[in-house]
């Protein structure tokens, strides 16, 4: 059975600006094991970076539940919180220039991370090296962010982001700047650290080339998980692999299910639906009893 690193239950954030209230995220569920690599996508508004922003310490949620390892995210105090965003999570921005600094090379930008966690130098010089050698830019060393390019920079923000060891990495549209080649690379370097560090990666992506190219993608609709598709590979018995995307709608620990607009609008499933039990599944009709 797989560990789970990331549980949210019932997670609620609302927004109060004057008089209005949004309800960015509304009762959310979402289960991330140990080691996997994740896509959240959903429409503009949908609350993905306001749950990349909670995952990641930065905003606290209204109600629910979220745990990330021993951390419970509703009930940290300002010096757990700091602690938290320095050990457990590491977090890349779309804005390639907001991930960096102007005036300093990749190799000093790498370095301030492991400084606030009081490294020792020869550690620190160890790690920047070997991190800018696993990202394809040990060339950029020296370089500040002008001198490089998008992908490069993304790259290096990636080394920064990996330098205190994170459990978890999260990245809110890391390729929403780059065009389809460079995002399909930068791509590439987060499955690899996922892979050759085995850290935990959930990335927030509109792109559904990118989507593609995982395991498991989360899709949030209106502020909560509306489903999920499971990607794996199989064999056929000639010997040839192909992908299979399996859709999977998500259910809640009250055993509560979303049905799809589409099959809903299909079937005139209304607001009463007959249930049966079989031996292996659940079949769902309409409520025959209308006019
Ligand atoms: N600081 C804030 N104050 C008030 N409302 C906010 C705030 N941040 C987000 N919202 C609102 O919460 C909802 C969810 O926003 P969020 O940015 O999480 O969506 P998103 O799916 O990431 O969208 P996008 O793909 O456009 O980045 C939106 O209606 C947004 O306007």
């Amino acid at each position: 059975m797989s560990e789970a690193l990331i549980t949210c239950e019932s997670l609620v954030r609302i927004y109060q600006t004057g008089s209005i209230e949004v309800q960015a995220l509304q009762g959310l569920d979402l289960v991330v094991n140990r080691g996997e690599m994740v896509a959240v996508v959903g429409a503009s508004g949908s609350g993905k970076s306001t749950l990349l922003s909670i995952l990641a310490g930065i905003d606290a949620p209204t109600a629910g539940k979220a745990h990330v390892e021993r951390w419970d995210l509703l009930a940290m105090s300002r010096a757990d919180r700091v602690r938290y965003r320095r050990e457990t999570v590491g977090f890349v921005r779309q804005q390639t220039a907001s991930n960096l600094v102007p005036y300093l090379t990749s190799r000093q930008v790498i370095d301030l991370p492991m400084t606030a966690a009081r490294k020792p130098a020869r550690a620190r010089r160890q790690r920047t090296s070997e991190l800018l050698e696993a990202l394809g830019v040990a060339d950029c060393a020296d370089r500040r962010p002008a001198e490089m390019s998008g992908g490069q920079q993304q790259r290096v923000a990636i080394a920064v982001a990996l330098a205190n060891r994170p459990h978890v990495l999260f990245a809110d549209e890391p390729t929403g700047e780059l065009d389809s080649a460079t995002s399909a690379e930068v791509f590439g370097a987060l499955r690899d650290v996922n892979q050759r560090y085995g850290v935990t990666v959930v990335v927030v992506t509109h792109d559904p080339g990118v989507s593609g190219q995982v395991e498991r993608t989360v899709a949030i609709r209106d502020g909560r998980t509306s489903s999920e598709v499971l990607r794996r590979t199989a064999t056929n018995e000639d010997g040839d692999t192909h992908v299979i995307a399996e859709e999977y709608a998500v259910m809640d620990r009250a055993g509560r299910v979303q049905i799809p607009r589409e099959y809903r609008e299909t079937l005139h499933l209304t607001n009463r639906v007959r249930l049966a039990l079989e031996a292996d599944h659940v079949r769902i009709h309409p409520d025959r009893t209308l006019p």
